[in-house]
């Protein structure tokens, strides 16, 4: 009896070091490594939501790769999420810590998807790269954002040449992944976030401008100020959270 108790007991420790070996919850992950060009960037837009720079994804030219991505992927555009006083607006908490705004950057998977559409719909189709924006001394490349915001006050587009983002970002990349989704609707579980845990952009004189962006077209009698565009966070629901220290 004792012989059979000690082999189910080998048996299940093999079992379990097994799947942990093979499951990759132990496999390190790398780097995330920015290939941007610097001239992909097209145009910035109010679409009524926030404020998108949009970017040429025709081809690799601007693509993010490595961490928990299996394949690069193309940069599509960035985006703002901010709030409307102190430090809310971001939509990812560090122990339960939120910042005043969020920047994502968005890619999708041209290996696997025809357009970004069908990507957007794909549970390995986007990765976003998140990044904290706090309060604190303007940010000496974010004035090239935050300096055109006036000509897109309504919900209009106007064009910006050459600005590559990878200038807003900090210079060590450690960061924080799961599997998650859109945080708009259409709210679509096809997100690889990757939130960068070092905030690098501050900014205090530049947030106003975020704030005088309007929710509504010119054309519009309401004149509804841009500001609590962020979702709050939502529960794991189970999600596993690695990271990348
Ligand atoms: N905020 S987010 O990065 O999840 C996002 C990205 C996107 F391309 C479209 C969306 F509706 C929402
Ligand atoms: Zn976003």
């Amino acid at each position: 009896m004792q012989n059979i108790l000690e082999i189910c007991a080998e048996l299940i420790f093999f079992v379990l070091t097994f799947y942990f070996f093979f499951s990759g919850a132990e496999r390190g992950l790398g780097p995330v490594v920015l290939n941007y060009d610097q001239c992909t960037s097209m145009n910035i837009t109010n679409n009524g939501h926030s404020v998108v720079v949009q970017f040429d994804d025709s081809d690799d030219r601007s693509v993010i790769q490595g961490g928990p991505l299996d394949n690069p992927y193309r940069l599509k555009q960035f985006h703002f999420h901010w709030g409307e006083k102190g430090c809310h607006g971001s939509e990812h908490t560090v122990a339960g810590n939120s910042y005043a705004s969020e920047l994502h950057l968005v890619h999708w998977n041209a290996v696997k998807y025809k357009t970004f559409g069908e990507a957007a719909t794909a549970p390995d189709g986007l990765a976003v790269l998140g990044i904290f924006l706090e309060t604190g001394d303007d940010h000496r490349w974010l004035h090239v954002i935050t300096d055109a915001l006036y000509m897109v006050k309504f919900k209009v587009s106007t064009t910006v040449n050459c600005f590559n983002p990878k200038c807003l970002l900090p210079s060590s990349l450690h960061y924080w992944t799961y599997l998650g989704s859109l945080t708009t609707p259409p709210l679509h579980e096809s997100v690889i976030w990757i939130v960068v845990s070092k905030t690098k952009i501050s900014f205090s004189m530049q947030l106003g401008k975020f704030r005088m962006l309007l929710f509504t077209g010119e054309e519009e009698d309401q004149r509804i100020r841009m500001e609590n565009n962020f979702r709050p966070p939502q529960p794991l629901k189970g999600r596993k959270v690695r990271s990348s220290i």
